[in-house]
């Protein structure tokens, strides 16, 4: 099997369609980025974590009309991981007695060259998704450098290929990366952010952290209204600004949409809920925060529940929302194998 018939048996992701949430604040941004990757530029989406850096991510990638290549940052990573490596030997040996007095004998030991997913991308002109990048050592990411750049991605000597690979010129990379402040997070070399188109992305607007609410767990509007105000005051309060509150309001309701738990400030099913997941991400002690929480649930305002027809409220808005086709799965994207009808020529 050539190299090429082996990469077309190789892995990439397809983004599962109707996850994206799209509000007007997302659209922008979306717009600005798919600007500078469609000019052939790479992009760089950077906030701290829980702010949808990959979603959007995966999303700008499907906009691109090719197959992803999803890399995950890893301190442990080599350049190898990135590029590739020799894997296993081919072992060919000739053993010929045609002239019955003679043996003669060819022995070949090939190594295997497997491109790892960048020399792949790069290869087939695939959509690089690389998260959390600075999570890897800056020096392996040196590789990008020439590959963003040049266009040329340099590959260790081997009997199997060139040392020197062209990028395909539909090969697009979307980086994304926490604050240097988080843990486990590398600098990032200013070589590679001289490279990228940087955008910042703060915390999701209210409406924004709403509709997706509403999107992913089909509880009903004012609840996920509510959910967001007090999770954000609360945070405001205890000086949380380093992670976004989304993924806090997704749990909380998450669990109240599944378990028909009423979403009010004097349930208190909902007030332990939020305590889980709200009060072990603060410094405070169990007592203080409590104080503080209950404060906080008197003054959270919310538009008036409008009034809905008497059938659960969760049922109504998970039918028009996710809509029944769609299999139920916080997954934003399945693998699928590389094949020649996803590598076709597709306009951008
Ligand atoms: N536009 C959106 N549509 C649907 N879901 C979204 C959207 N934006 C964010 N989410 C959801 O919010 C959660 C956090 O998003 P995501 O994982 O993309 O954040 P992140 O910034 O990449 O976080 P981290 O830095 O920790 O990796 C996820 O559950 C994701 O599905």
């Amino acid at each position: 099997m050539t190299n090429t018939e082996n990469h077309k048996k190789r892995a990439v992701l397809r983004v599962r369609p109707g996850q994206f949430v799209v509000t007007p604040a997302i659209e922008k941004v979306a717009i600005r980025a798919l600007r500078y990757l469609t000019s052939g530029f790479a992009i760089h989406l950077r906030g701290p974590a829980g702010t949808g850096k990959t979603t959007l991510a995966m999303h700008l990638a499907n906009c691109l009309d090719r197959p992803i290549m999803l890399i995950f940052g890893d301190d442990e990573f080599k350049s190898s991981d990135l590029i590739g490596s020799e894997s296993g030997y081919t072992h060919k040996k000739l053993l010929d007695n045609y002239i019955h007095n003679v043996l003669k004998v060819e022995d070949e030991l090939k190594q295997n060259w497997v491109d790892s997913r960048l020399t792949l991308a790069c290869r087939e002109g695939l959509t690089l998704v690389y998260d959390e990048f600075n999570r890897s050592r800056p020096e392996v990411n040196n590789v990008l450098l020439s590959a963003l750049e040049e266009k040329i991605l340099t590959l260790p000597p081997s009997s199997n290929q060139p040392e020197y690979l062209h990028v395909h010129p539909k090969f697009r990379a979307i980086f994304t990366s926490n604050p240097e402040e988080y843990c486990g997070v590398h600098s990032t070399q200013d070589a590679l952010m001289d490279r990228l188109v940087t955008i910042n992305m703060p915390e999701p607007d209210e409406q924004t952290q709403i509709e997706i609410l509403t999107h992913k767990t089909g509880i009903h509007h004012e609840y996920a209204q509510l959910i967001a105000r007090l999770v954000k005051a609360f945070r405001s309060a205890t000086g949380a600004e380093k992670t976004s509150g989304l993924r806090s309001c997704l749990m909380v309701a998450k669990v109240c949409a599944e378990h028909d738990i009423l979403v009010t400030p004097e349930n208190t099913d909902f007030r332990e809920i939020c305590a889980d997941v709200l009060f072990n991400r603060t410094n405070l002690s169990a007592s203080d925060a409590t104080t503080l929480f209950l404060e906080l649930l008197n003054h959270v305002q919310v538009k008036p529940v409008e009034p809905v027809d008497d059938s659960d409220p969760y049922d109504v808005a998970e039918s028009e929302i996710v809509g029944e086709a769609e299999p139920q799965t916080d997954a934003i994207a399945e693998p699928v194998t590389l094949d020649e009808s996803l590598l076709s020529d597709q306009p951008n």
